[in-house]
């Protein structure tokens, strides 16, 4: 990174559906084409990217030659052929990234040259419209500067807060999948208005702007959930025959044993790293 060039290069290896919201993110959010890079392993899936937004496509040595800041964004399972390319290649002084679900920042550190800063990062999709969630942690080797660098990275595609490393697969069960869930609740009301007679364009416009309104309120008002709920539901009325039947199919108990089960798979999947 140059004086006159504060902002750094960033290369994101591997493009997939992350990659590609962070890449898409960071153009919307002001950046050059010229500072970005990525690796992909399908020339296809290259091929598409360079064409939609005229970044790079390079090797991993290039990368790691030219680019400040290294985001990692492979499958946690493709992260081992990953490390050994990039182990030989990488600069101590290069700033890495990881957006892996359950990769502990000691994983990479224990695989790339002593002293290497890492950052681990919890993202979410809704980057790809500049409204992610990320949680950043910074490994035993990153410094303020390294932490500020990722905030600004990210806060240029959403929002950004700082947790400790031990917390991070607790993130992973509710931000990283929690647009899953609430895609998951949308499309079973959908559902809902079909069961009722409504025609499907109709009942998903009913559906995604109630939820858009809700996220909003949440948003602009502060207040807490359940006033907010407690406002929809009059007594004897409508809503809370529904919340009724919510309460009795144990939706609430379920959300809870979901999100755990998310967390679990986040440790194993860092577990099935510890060996190497
Ligand atoms: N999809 C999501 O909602 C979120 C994903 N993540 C994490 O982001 C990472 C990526 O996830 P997705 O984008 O969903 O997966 P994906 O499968 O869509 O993307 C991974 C990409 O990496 C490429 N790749 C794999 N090995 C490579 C290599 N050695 N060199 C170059 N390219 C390589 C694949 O071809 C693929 O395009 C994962 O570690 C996941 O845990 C984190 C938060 C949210
Ligand atoms: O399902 C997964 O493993 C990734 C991590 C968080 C969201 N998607």
């Amino acid at each position: 990174m140059t004086e006159a060039n504060a902002r750094p290069t960033i290369a994101v290896l591997g493009a997939g559906k992350i990659g590609e919201a962070l890449l898409s993110g960071l153009l919307h959010g002001g950046r050059s084409a010229d500072d970005l890079l990525f690796t992909e392993r399908y020339p296809e899936r290259s091929a598409e990217l360079t064409k939609t937004y005229g970044i790079r496509c390079t090797d991993v040595p290039t990368a790691a030659k030219d680019a400040d800041v290294l985001v990692v964004a492979v499958k946690p399972q493709d992260i081992e052929p990953l490390l050994d390319e990039l182990a030989p290649v990488v600069d101590p002084e290069t700033l890495v990234v990881s957006l892996c679900a359950g990769l502990p920042t000691s994983l990479f550190e224990r695989r790339l040259p002593a002293g290497v800063p890492v950052v681990r990062v919890m993202p979410n999709t809704p980057m790809l419209v500049g409204e992610a969630m990320s949680a950043i942690s910074p490994g035993k080797h990153a410094r303020p500067e390294h932490l500020a660098t990722v905030e600004d990275m990210l806060s240029a595609v959403g929002k950004v807060v700082r947790v400790p490393e031990s917390q991070q697969d607790a993130v992973t069960a509710l931000s990283g999948s929690g647009p899953a869930y609430f895609f998951f609740l949308v499309e079973a009301m959908i559902d809902a208005g079909i069961l009722l007679g409504i025609p499907r364009a109709v009942a998903e416009k009913l559906i995604i702007q109630s939820a858009v309104g809700a996220a909003a309120m949440l948003v602009e008002t502060g207040e807490h959930p359940v006033i907010l709920r407690e406002a929809v539901t009059s007594p004897a009325g409508t809503t809370i025959m529904a919340i009724r039947e919510l309460e009795n199919h144990g939706v609430r108990a379920a959300l809870l044993a979901a999100i755990e089960a998310a967390r679990d798979r986040s440790r194993e999947l860092g577990a099935e790293h510890e060996a190497h």
